[in-house]
């Protein structure tokens, strides 16, 4: 298929995948700022930009809104992402976040919001190189102005704006094929509603099975099975910033996290993000950690429930607690917070317990892309160490 804009863009082509000739790194170098386009590029007549500033409660509800009601849904329009407004809040403002990466469309005449576009600064390590990157993440337009090409300005006001702050990479995903993914992921999902996910219709009785024996094969014991296996507090942030560091360096891309990073992605907040350790009772060591942030989906078209309560597995460690037992320990404090579904992707060592712990693989799958830097050859899901929100 012609990818009009994405064929202009500084990012792998389709025509290029399996050139060895082509070197890894950035495809195109930084320019002067003096060069960058100073003005924001035009939009349409009747629309205009603007900043969202998510300190504001009234923007933050803005964006919720907007968000809430023409964000993603899947392929057979049952779930459309319900990011909430303290999630929101703390995905776009991490330590060094710029306001004007957070990109609004408003109607002049209205000043209603219709479109929605972020960045927020990350350093990313490919392989031995550290690089300062925009993680580009809630890329929306309204139902009612799809295929207008209002993507594309979107995209390049974003990519002007980090230009103006001397950054050249980006890294974002998406459900959709574009050129060209650096790794497809798989989304498993492990249920702990099952009939109310049988109710909404995304799972279905097995064959020869009742509801009853269904929420039993699903059933969790009632306290996490690991001795030592608390929240993780501020104290600890030192520690985990080790172990994670530790850990993630055996991927190809990954965060390049430091404690700043790592208090503000990790520490537990409510409703939000929820991470646990793993502190020997001898040593005092840290010597495990597991997280998994919130985020709920509306139900689209169903009488009896209008939300699905999902945790998405987040960023895992293990060297003491076999990785099997410490997400079966995940499971059972998700239980016990009421979510619905567990989901993961096959990414790092995920795959080692997916299957074990009675998760199912999902139809929808996640391309992860890199803007201004190429990669030699794809990568494997297992090769990847970053988990966008
Ligand atoms: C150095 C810094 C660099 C920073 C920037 C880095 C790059 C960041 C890139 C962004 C990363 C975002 C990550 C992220 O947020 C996570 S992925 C979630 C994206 N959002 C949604 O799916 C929400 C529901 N859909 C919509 O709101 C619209 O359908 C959107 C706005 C998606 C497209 O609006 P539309 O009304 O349906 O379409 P047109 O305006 O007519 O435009 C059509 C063009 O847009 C291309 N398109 C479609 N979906 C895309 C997607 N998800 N990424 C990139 N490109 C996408 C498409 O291929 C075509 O280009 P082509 O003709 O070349 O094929
Ligand atoms: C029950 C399992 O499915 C989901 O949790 C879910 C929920 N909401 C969505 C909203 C938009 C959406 O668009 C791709 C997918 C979902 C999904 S499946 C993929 C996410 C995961 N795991």
């Amino acid at each position: 298929k012609g990818h009009k804009f994405w064929e202009t863009q500084p990012v792998g082509q389709f025509k290029d995948v399996g050139d060895t000739s082509l070197p890894e790194g950035p495809i195109e170098p930084p320019i002067p700022l003096s060069e960058v386009k100073q003005e924001p590029y035009n939009l349409p007549n009747p629309y205009e930009w603007t900043t969202c500033d998510m300190d504001s409660e009234d923007t933050c509800t803005e964006v919720y809104n907007l968000l809430k009601n023409n964000y993603v849904e899947d392929d057979e329009n049952m779930f459309r992402f319900n990011y909430s407004k303290e999630f929101l809040s703390w995905a776009l403002r991490p330590p060094g976040y710029y306001k004007s990466w957070h990109i609004g469309v408003r109607a002049k005449a209205s000043k209603k919001l219709v479109a929605f576009i972020t960045g927020v600064p990350a350093r990313i390590r490919v392989r031995d190189e550290v690089v300062k990157m925009a993680e580009i993440n809630f890329l929306c337009v309204h139902k009612k102005l799809r295929s207008k090409r209002l993507a594309p300005v979107m995209i390049k006001e974003v990519t002007r704006r980090v230009h103006l702050e001397n950054i050249w990479q980006a890294a974002y995903t998406a459900g959709v094929v574009l050129p060209t993914p650096i790794t497809t992921c798989q989304y498993w999902h492990r249920s702990l509603n099952p009939k109310k996910l049988i109710d909404v219709g995304f799972s279905r009785l097995g064959p020869r099975m009742t509801m009853s024996r269904t929420i039993k094969l699903y059933k969790l014991p009632d306290s996490p099975a690991t001795p030592g296996f608390r929240k993780m507090e501020l104290h600890d942030v030192p520690a985990v910033t080790r172990l994670l560091r530790s850990y993630l360096s055996q991927f190809v891309v990954s965060p390049d996290f430091d404690e700043n990073d790592v208090e503000h992605w990790l520490l537990p907040t409510d409703g939000v993000v929820d991470s646990y350790l793993v502190e020997s009772p001898e040593s005092h060591d840290v010597t495990d950690f597991c997280s998994f942030y919130t985020l709920p989906s509306s139900i689209l078209g169903n009488q009896n429930y209008s939300i699905l309560k999902a945790a998405y597995s987040y960023y895992n460690v293990s060297t003491k607690t076999p990785l099997l037992q410490l997400m079966n320990d995940a499971l059972i404090v998700a239980k016990q917070k009421d979510f619905d579904v567990f989901n993961a992707l096959d990414v790092m060592h995920n795959e080692s317990f997916l299957k074990e712990l009675k998760f199912g693989p999902g139809d929808g799958q996640l391309h992860y892309y890199l803007y201004n830097y190429r990669i030699r050859n794809a990568l494997r899901p297992s090769e990847l160490g970053l988990v966008l929100l």
